[in-house]
Parts: C-alpha cells; structure tokens; sequence
C-alpha cells in the first residue's frame, strides 16, 4: 500500500518545534501533534484520565490532569516518569497509524514528535528534521513561559537528549534562532525539495 513519505520534526525543549511545525503545515504539509493529542487525552473527560488517577492518586480533576503537579512528580523521578509513558505512548501510536492511514493520497506528512529520538520513533519516520537555537535563546523562551521555573527547566533538558547530538543524528536542521521569516523560508526551501525528490 502507498503511504506518505513521514517528516519527523524534533527539538529540544523550547527550540521552536511547534511554531515550525506550524510553518510546515501552511506549506500544505498535513501535521500529526503527539503534544497536542497527549493533551485532549489528558483533558477534561479525556480517555486517559481514569488510568492516570489509578497510577498517581490526586493527580486529576474536573479540568484533566492537573499538569504542574504531575509534572513536579514525573519530572524528577525516572521511575513515575517511565510509568506514566506506558499509559500514554500505545494510545499514542494508535492516533498516529489511524492519522497516516486518512492521509494515504499524500506524498508528504509531518509528526511533530518531542521525544523522537529518546522514544526510538526515529526507525519509523523517513527524514528527520530537528529544529535548534543556541542555548541563551533556548533558555529566555522557556523561562518566560508561565510556570516554568530554572530548576524544572534543568530537570527537563536532563531527560533530554543534547541538542547538539539532535543536529548530529538529524537529516535536516531548521535554525529557529533568526527570525520567522528567516526559519519560514528554510521550511519551504526544505518541502520542495523533499517533493523533488520524491518525484525524483
Ligand atoms: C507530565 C506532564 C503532564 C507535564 O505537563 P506540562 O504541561 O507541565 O509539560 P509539557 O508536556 O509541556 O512538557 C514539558 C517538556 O518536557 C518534555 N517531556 C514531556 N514528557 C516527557 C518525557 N516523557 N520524557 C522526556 N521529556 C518529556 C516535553 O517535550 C517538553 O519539552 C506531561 O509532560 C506528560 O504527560 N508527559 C508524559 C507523556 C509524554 O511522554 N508526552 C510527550 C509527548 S508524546
Ligand atoms: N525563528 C524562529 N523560529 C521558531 N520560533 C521562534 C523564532 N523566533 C522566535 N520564536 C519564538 O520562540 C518560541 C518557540 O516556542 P515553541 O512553542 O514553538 O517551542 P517548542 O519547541 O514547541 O516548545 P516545547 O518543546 O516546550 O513544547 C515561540 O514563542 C516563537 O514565536
């Protein structure tokens, strides 16, 4: 059966993924978000929320998963973090095999996959594309964000895997440390090529 050759865009935290993701998607690219379909299973009424409060008592409400508090716990401990992976991840990959199959007249799709390389999707999608800024930059945008703290931001990049081994592994990297226009263009330049190829 034809399928669309798959994009996997990845980044660390804070790097641009989803404003990049966004770019791809103006350039007629359909868009998987695992982010965005972790967070409406997560949501209010969301399918994992009944699993999610067995694992971690009090970490739900009316609004979902209390996000802050799941994360001061998951963040810092290996353990709950790889607990709440195998609650979250199969239900994942089901979206995203159901998402390929309504896309199969495409010749391109993108995932927007945060844990691409941590997770082992890399073996699944056709190129990689990693989007990255230097490090100060990476740090302002995260740290301005509401609720974000300099030690919950260390915890997470120590999950992560370093940028600078993202660029190595990656096919293509989208530098999200100039402007929008600038990171735009790049998005386009890399689709039409990616399309010449494939007609090829
Ligand atoms: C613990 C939760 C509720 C915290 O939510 P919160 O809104 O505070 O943080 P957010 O989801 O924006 O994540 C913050 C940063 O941590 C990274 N991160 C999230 N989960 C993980 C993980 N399992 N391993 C490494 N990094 C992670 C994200 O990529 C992001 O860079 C949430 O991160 C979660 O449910 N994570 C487990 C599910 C998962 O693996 N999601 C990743 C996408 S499939
Ligand atoms: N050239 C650029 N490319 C991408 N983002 C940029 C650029 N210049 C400024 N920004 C800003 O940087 C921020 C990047 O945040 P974004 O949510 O896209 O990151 P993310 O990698 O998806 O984050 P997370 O991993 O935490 O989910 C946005 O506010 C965006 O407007």
């Amino acid at each position: 059966m034809r399928r669309p050759h798959i994009i996997g865009l990845t980044g660390s935290i804070g790097m641009g993924k989803s404003t990049v993701a966004k770019m791809f998607a103006d350039a007629g690219v359909p868009v998987f978000d695992a982010d965005a379909e972790v967070r409406r299973m997560q949501g209010p009424g969301g399918l994992l929320l009944p699993e999610i409060e067995a694992a971690f008592p009090g970490s739900t409400g009316a609004e979902g998963v209390l996000r802050e508090k799941l994360g001061a716990i998951v963040f810092a401990d290996a353990d709950a973090l790889a607990r709440l992976e195998t609650l979250v991840h199969p239900a994942v990959a089901r979206l995203r095999e159901q998402f390929l199959e309504s896309h199969g007249d495409k010749a391109l799709v993108l995932f927007d996959i945060p844990l691409l390389f941590e997770k082992g999707s890399a073996a699944f999608v056709d190129t990689v594309v990693v989007v990255s800024a230097p490090p100060q930059q990476q740090r302002g945008r995260v740290l301005a964000r509401k609720g974000m703290t300099p030690e919950k931001f260390a915890d997470i990049l120590a999950i992560q895997l370093p940028d600078a081994e993202k660029r190595a592994r990656a096919d293509h990297v989208i530098d999200t440390g100039t402007t929008l226009e600038e990171t735009a263009a790049q998005v386009q330049a890399l689709v039409d090529k990616l399309k010449a190829d494939l007609r090829g």
